[in-house]
């Protein structure tokens, strides 16, 4: 049996699946923890990893292994490859200042033609931008950047040498200076951020490509690109730390409002994307608050009726990309003597969390996506609650694949992909999926979007 790897460094976890190349049959699996926090050094990610692969039983028998991770974060390198501070990570909103001017200087419009997307704090263009003018001196020391998959895999190849660094088209066109139309990275966008365009990126292999290492080392993905490999298509909502709707397309998404994000897939296609900061930690932050477990959160809010009695939540816990409000704080809206319940206000909890993905799957519609259902993955996925209500906020059957490592799985299966000469992944059999269907519930919608726009008319 031929074994491939597949990786998912994600912001909360390291999660490694081994499976059978040829059929996909998971074989064995290992995880560890990544540090929480918006700002964190490499280093920790590299350790969740060996942790993680060890948990895997190892490397033994793997002919291939690709590494998917948390897209955008800025990992900058001095002339010696060391780090030269802690990465920003994707949800660090410390840059929006500096996303603002550069929309600014060369317009949302050009932007949204020329890149695919409009900078929001969260891309690593503008994390440079904030580099440059806080602190100059470690922009001044940066001789590369990359972002935490390509590192990981720079890592693992052991060069030592900026020049091996490596990535793919779907992470690289989240960065805000890759054009994924023309394959190209735009130097002078790089050079608005960083004020010089003599950084080294890595290289972008193609879609089955692959680099020299202890094991043959695929070009890896954006987690969201790999999960769209693991799934195996349609639209997806990922409920992570991110909440995430996605499509694929063949054609970039150019959406000038910033709302849907032009990036590329991880087979040579297109990948339009709505992120919202928060989505399952907002679900740990009410069972946090309510006193309760995640299990105990999911019955009180299937206890409530739709509409929580009136409770809103706008869980802008962590700041917010979709809308773009990196400044913002959540909510609860229309509470009353009578309706301030443990269970309305977690079903407010679940609601509310699925609301910011629903505007977000109206955007991706609007882009030209056809939604006549979803598919659930995502740590949050696993939720009863979550489940069960989500087709009451979006308005379609959602379609719940068994619970998995779908973005480790989608990067073993490009592993697999470079042990071939095809021109597409190999055909993996899928796993057994559960539909949730249940009547829309308008007015919960009705009522967010009131909510929501308080916030907007601030
Ligand atoms: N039963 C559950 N109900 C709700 N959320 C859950 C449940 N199990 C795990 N989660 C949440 O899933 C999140 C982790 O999901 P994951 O997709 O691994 O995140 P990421 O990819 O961003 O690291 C955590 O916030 C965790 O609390
Ligand atoms: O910023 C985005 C997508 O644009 C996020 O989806 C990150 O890629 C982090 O993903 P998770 O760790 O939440 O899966």
């Amino acid at each position: 049996m031929t074994l491939v790897a597949g990786v998912d460094s994600s912001t909360q976890s390291c999660k490694v699946v081994v499976r059978d190349a040829e059929t996909g049959e998971l074989v064995r699996e290992g995880r560890a923890s990544h540090p929480d926090g918006t700002e964190v050094h490499p280093s920790h990610w590299w350790d969740a990893l060996q942790s993680a692969l060890a948990d895997a039983g190892g490397l033994d028998g793997v002919e291939a292994l690709s590494i998917a991770g948390q897209q955008h974060g800025m990992v900058c390198l001095d002339e010696s490859g060391e780090v030269v501070r802690e990465a920003l990570l994707w949800n660090d909103t410390r840059s929006a200042a500096a996303a603002a001017e550069l929309t600014d200087e060369v317009g949302a419009e050009q932007w949204a033609t020329r890149m695919g997307v409009v900078p929001v704090a969260s891309f690593t263009i503008t994390k440079l931008r904030w580099l440059a003018q806080h602190e100059p001196e470690n922009a001044r020391r940066t001789a590369a950047v990359c972002l935490p998959h390509d590192w990981l895999t720079w890592r693992l190849r052991g060069s030592g040498d900026l020049a091996d660094l490596v990535t793919d088209r779907s992470d690289a066109s989240g960065t805000g200076y890759f054009d994924s139309v023309t394959n190209e990275y735009a130097p002078d966008l790089l050079a608005l951020a960083i004020g010089r365009s003599d950084v080294v990126l890595p290289r972008v292999l193609g879609a089955s490509e692959w680099a020299d290492g202890p094991v043959r080392l695929g070009p890896g993905a954006g987690d969201n690109a790999a999960a769209m490999l693991g799934v195996g298509g349609g639209v997806v909502v990922s409920l992570g730390t991110s909440g995430v709707v996605t499509a694929t397309a063949d054609v970039r998404a150019a959406d000038p409002s910033g709302i849907v994000a032009g990036f590329a897939d991880a087979t040579g296609r297109y990948l339009p994307l709505a992120c919202t900061l928060n989505a399952a930690r907002v679900l740990d932050a009410t069972a946090r608050m309510l006193g309760v477990d995640l299990t105990r959160l999911s019955e009180l809010a299937l206890s409530a009726p739709p509409g929580a009695e009136g409770v809103v939540m706008v869980p802008y816990l962590e700041g917010e990309r979709t809308p773009n409000l990196p400044g913002s704080t959540g909510a609860l809206h229309g509470l009353t003597l009578t309706n301030a319940t443990p269970a309305n206000i977690a079903r407010a909890a679940v609601e509310g969390m699925l609301c910011g993905q629903a505007v977000g799957l109206d955007a991706l519609i609007a882009q030209g996506a056809d939604v006549s259902g979803v598919r659930l993955v995502g740590g949050a996925a696993v939720s009863q609650a979550v489940r069960e209500i989500a087709p009451t906020v979006f308005g379609v059957p959602v379609t719940v694949p068994a619970p998995g490592e779908y973005v480790a799985d989608g990067a073993a299966r490009q592993a697999a992909w470079t042990l071939t000469a095809a021109d597409n992944p190999p055909e993996w059999s899928s796993s057994e999926s559960t539909v949730f269907e249940a009547d829309a519930v308008p007015e919960v919608r009705a009522r967010y979007a009131e909510a929501a726009q308080k916030f907007l008319n601030r």
